[in-house]
């Protein structure tokens, strides 16, 4: 092959290193389209992964005024991707879709597990999740992909019909996989799996039982990580009204047929074996934990993992990584700045990008999801680089999310106890979500029977969602407890950060 192309002439070869190039970018650009829509902003099923990100600003104008509001407080997040926007019309309840019925695999019973889809649909309905928002500006885009034809041309009704979260999830869970791959780097095996449309997810198989709780002497960064968590944490993300973590499906593979067959990886394909009794297992290349000791082995084939949307490629949006000034210290001994400094926060507060903007108010909002799903992982946190530093935080990798129900982690609300702030708009959700009618637990339950793998079983077990209560419970105390020591200071107000001036809700909770 390369004696042959030495004889071509030059600029043939150069002409066909450009055609191939070409046809690169174009693929790429496919793929992107079609597991993302970024090109309609009428599209009522935007997907969380590639948001525009709609300005918090507009969370705070009054339907039918969507200014920016001059509150210095709001000031400059128009690049935000808001709590308060509702991208992928969450009142929409969607049906679990059933994993091709070919692999033999069960097939979901969608809401038959004694989950309340009444109060997720009422919980999605509320004013709270259905905040107006302003029109989206060019720069809010992420990517622009140029359409084929002019806008004015286009039937928007048709062209972007396909692209809604539903649609999203279900591709996830039912494409061919045509290839997996290692995505190197990180601790622990995870594949880049890519579908016939040229979309891609982000595979991490099933590492541990569901019901097993997390040793108590295991320090959180020796444990494994779940499935189950991934896709759990994408549902309460946005259930809390976030929609900072991409979607995330479950779904069961067979691991000769969809991995091992059709991989171009060596080296993964050189980890498969059959274990004593049977099973295909592998074990990947990794800094950690990959060896024959932590292999996944289907069963004997069927391995359950979890399916996420995978982000644009860096080449096309850049992202930026952030180092959280609450993670933890990585040593058995030593304690961690936040740990030692009573008067940590103060400092957190006067430093970029905290000083100013949403960041703190949203580094909150995340630890909060974090308490809630005792996550204790969360050393670092990404966002994309084109939106500067007034954007959303993106909520990646929560592997090791519900590990333990019996046990609260009140360390991981440092941020909220430490600096007593909230934004307004996720203390309204919280309250709601702490009312029988919109019960944490219940709608969790009720999002999460959506998923294919609640065919297979519950992907939380009951006392993991109770625990999620008891945890609201928590976060709330917290919000009152910093209440009370402000009042007693003189400063009550300067515990909610209100990012809903102007907010006329109608069935708004309790008042502050
Ligand atoms: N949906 C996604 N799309 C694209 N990239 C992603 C996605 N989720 C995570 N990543 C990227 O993949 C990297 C590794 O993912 P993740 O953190 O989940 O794996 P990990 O093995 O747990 O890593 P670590 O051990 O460092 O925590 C992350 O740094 C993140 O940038
Ligand atoms: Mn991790």
């Amino acid at each position: 092959m390369r004696l042959g192309l030495r004889r071509w002439p030059p600029p043939l070869f150069v002409l066909l290193v450009s055609v191939s190039l070409a046809l690169h970018l174009v693929l790429a650009l496919l793929s992107l389209l079609v597991l993302q829509r970024p090109c309609d902003p009428h599209s009522p099923l935007r997907t969380n992964a590639f948001p525009h990100p709609a300005n918090s600003n507009l969370t705070a104008a009054k339907a039918g005024s969507p200014k920016l509001s001059p509150d210095s407080r709001n000031a400059g997040s128009s690049r935000k991707m808001d709590s308060n926007q509702n991208p992928h019309a969450a009142g929409k309840e969607g049906h679990a879709f059933s994993p091709p019925d070919r692999t033999g695999y069960p097939v979901s019973s969608g809401r038959s597990m004694g989950s309340s889809p009444s109060k997720l649909q009422a919980l999605f309905s509320h004013p709270l999740y259905n905040l107006p928002r302003p029109p989206i500006q060019e720069d809010d885009w992420l990517l622009r992909v140029k359409p084929k034809v002019k806008d004015n041309e286009r039937d928007s009704t048709q062209e972007w019909k396909d692209t809604d979260l539903q649609a999203l999830l279900e591709q996830l869970a039912t494409h061919r996989i045509v290839s997996a791959v290692q995505k190197p780097g990180g601790t622990q095996l995870k594949l880049v799996m890519s579908f016939p449309n040229y979309g891609q997810a982000l595979f991490k198989p099933k590492k541990q039982d569901r019901d097993a709780e997390t040793d108590f002497n295991l320090f959180y960064f020796s444990d494994f990580e779940r499935h189950n968590a991934e896709i759990a944490a994408f549902h309460l993300d946005r259930l809390l009204g976030f929609q900072r973590i991409p979607p995330v499906v479950g779904r069961l593979i067979n691991v000769t047929a969809e991995i091992k067959d059709i991989t171009t990886d060596r080296k993964l394909a050189r980890t498969f074996y059959t274990s004593p009794v049977g099973n295909v297992c592998f074990y990947g290349q990794c800094s950690y934990y990959c060896s024959t000791e932590h292999a996944v082995c289907g069963r004997p084939l069927a391995l359950e993992a979890s399916l996420a949307a995978m982000l644009p490629d860096l080449s096309l949006a850049q992202r930026r990584s952030w180092r959280s000034p609450w993670r933890r210290s990585y040593s058995r001994s030593k304690l961690a700045q936040w740990e030692k400094e009573p008067n940590f926060c103060a400092t957190v507060k006067k430093t970029p990008p905290y000083n100013k903007g949403t960041r703190l108010v949203d580094l909150i909002d995340m630890a909060i999801l974090d308490f809630l799903m005792s996550n204790m992982d969360r050393h670092h946190y990404e966002t994309f680089e084109k939106f500067g530093n007034n954007t959303f935080l993106l909520h990646l990798d929560n592997g090791r999310a519900f590990g333990r129900h019996s046990r609260d982690e009140p360390s991981v609300l440092a941020p909220l106890e430490q600096c007593c702030r909230i934004r307004r708009s996720t203390l309204l959700r919280l309250q709601l979500l702490s009312r029988p009618q919109y019960r944490l637990s219940d709608v969790m339950r009720a999002s999460l029977s959506q998923d294919p793998l609640t065919a297979v079983a519950p992907l939380l077990s009951e006392p993991h969602l109770s625990a999620l209560d008891r945890r609201l419970d928590a976060v709330l105390q917290t919000v009152r407890r910093c209440q009370g020591r402000r009042r007693s200071v003189g400063r009550s107000d300067d515990v909610v950060y209100d990012d809903m001036a102007g907010y006329a809700g109608g069935d708004t909770p309790a008042r502050l």
